[in-house]
């Protein structure tokens, strides 16, 4: 069973005395107290999602690249043509993104899931190892006209990523990370942005893939629009149902994401969040289980302003800012080892008592 109320009911908070124990033992490494600084709070709370410490290692690690197309698309909010999404399908399953580079490089698998790409695939990828074909629908609708999805295929995409992630972490994967391929999704993360913290759509709306000025300002009026459309300006009501909020502005992939965090969550694995499409994704998942942030990690600092507000909102700290506005799942990639590093150091660091190491500074 992959049900939104069946994962939400597994989501736990922290285990306190697994993070305690894992305190204790940062205190007794042979190395000054807080030295690793936001590596060593990171080691305690993964400890605490595993309510063991050490808790395992991050690994082997697999990053799940949901893909989908975007019916506000025609409102002219980026330059890229929509074919583009299915073209990098096709690049991802032979391998030549650049997530596939960086995932190599770190030894992680990558799976493309397509949750609602509009063209057709190339001729003979249907069957590519490596693409789960989990179409909920060919893109969503243009959220500035109606609700950019159906409330059955919101729920749809958000079981279909709890159901990816319970299947990665079955067939091993100990570490999960988000991926996306959208041409048109910072445009619905920025209305998702909007919608759950109630900024305005002028200061969290980015250029995305880049944009001219005059683009940029009707990508900022198209968000408005929609926002007004569906009662969402300054942002969702109060007690508004997060799944009505994904299903009015926001994507298949985003929801897909939205359940594949709920997944982590459930099975008390991390997972590694990419950029914005993901942390807008992640807003959502936190409006329906605020626990389920206990197993994010925020891998990097897009450049998009409304990624800067999704952490600000959610309390969690990026682990590189190295201006990325790529997406695919590449900033989760890169951040990968910091976090394999921040759990390592709780199995294989000596204690002072074992290395023979005093633990006291000398008197001055
Ligand atoms: C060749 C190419 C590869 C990409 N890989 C990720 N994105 C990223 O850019 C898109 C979002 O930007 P916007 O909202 O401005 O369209 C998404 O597909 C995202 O994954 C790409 C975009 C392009 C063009
Ligand atoms: O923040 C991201 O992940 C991002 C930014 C721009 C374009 N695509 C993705």
């Amino acid at each position: 069973m992959h049900t939104i109320e069946d994962t939400l009911a597994a989501i736990r908070p922290l285990d306190e005395a697994a993070m305690r124990d894992a305190r204790d033992l940062q205190a007794r490494l042979t190395k000054p107290p807080g030295s690793l600084g936001v590596l060593e709070e990171l080691s305690v709370r993964l400890a605490g999602l595993a309510g063991t410490c050490p808790p395992p290692l991050p690994e082997p690690a697999a990053v799940a690249v949901f893909a989908a197309d975007h019916g506000v698309h025609a409102r002219g909010v980026t330059p890229w043509p929509q074919e583009v999404t299915a073209q990098m399908v096709a690049n991802f399953l032979a391998g030549g993104a650049v997530v596939n580079a960086f995932a190599r490089q770190v030894g992680a698998t990558v799976t493309v899931v397509d949750v609602g790409v509009a063209t057709a695939l190339p001729e003979g990828l249907a069957d590519a190892p490596g693409l789960l074909d989990r179409k909920i629908a060919p893109g969503t609708a243009d959220m500035t006209a109606g609700p950019a999805m159906t409330p059955e295929q919101a729920r749809a995409a958000v079981e279909t990523g709890i159901a990816v992630a319970r299947d990665l972490v079955d067939g091993g994967a100990r570490a999960l990370l988000t991926g996306d391929m959208g041409i048109a999704n910072t445009t619905a993360s920025a209305a998702l942005v909007a919608a759950f913290t109630g900024l305005p759509p002028a200061e969290v709306t980015g250029r995305g893939t880049g944009i001219d000025d005059a683009t940029h300002a009707r990508k900022i009026g198209v968000i408005e629009a929609a926002l007004a459309r569906h009662g969402l300006t300054g942002g969702a009501p109060e007690g508004a149902d997060p799944l009505a909020v994904l299903a009015a502005v926001g994507g298949l992939e985003h929801a897909a994401l939205a359940g594949f965090v709920l997944g982590a969550a459930a099975l008390r694995v991390p997972v590694v969040l990419d950029g914005v499409i993901a942390g807008s994704a992640a807003l959502a998942a936190a409006a329906l289980a605020p626990d389920a942030l206990g197993a994010c990690v925020a891998g990097h600092r897009s450049v998009e302003p409304g990624h800067s507000a999704t952490v600000a909102h959610l309390g969690l700290r990026p682990l590189v800012d190295l201006e990325l506005r790529l997406g695919e799942g590449t900033g989760a990639l890169l951040a990968l080892p910091l976090v394999q590093g921040a759990v390592r150091v709780l199995h294989e660091v000596a204690t002072f008592d074992a290395a023979g190491v005093s633990d006291k500074p000398s008197q001055v």
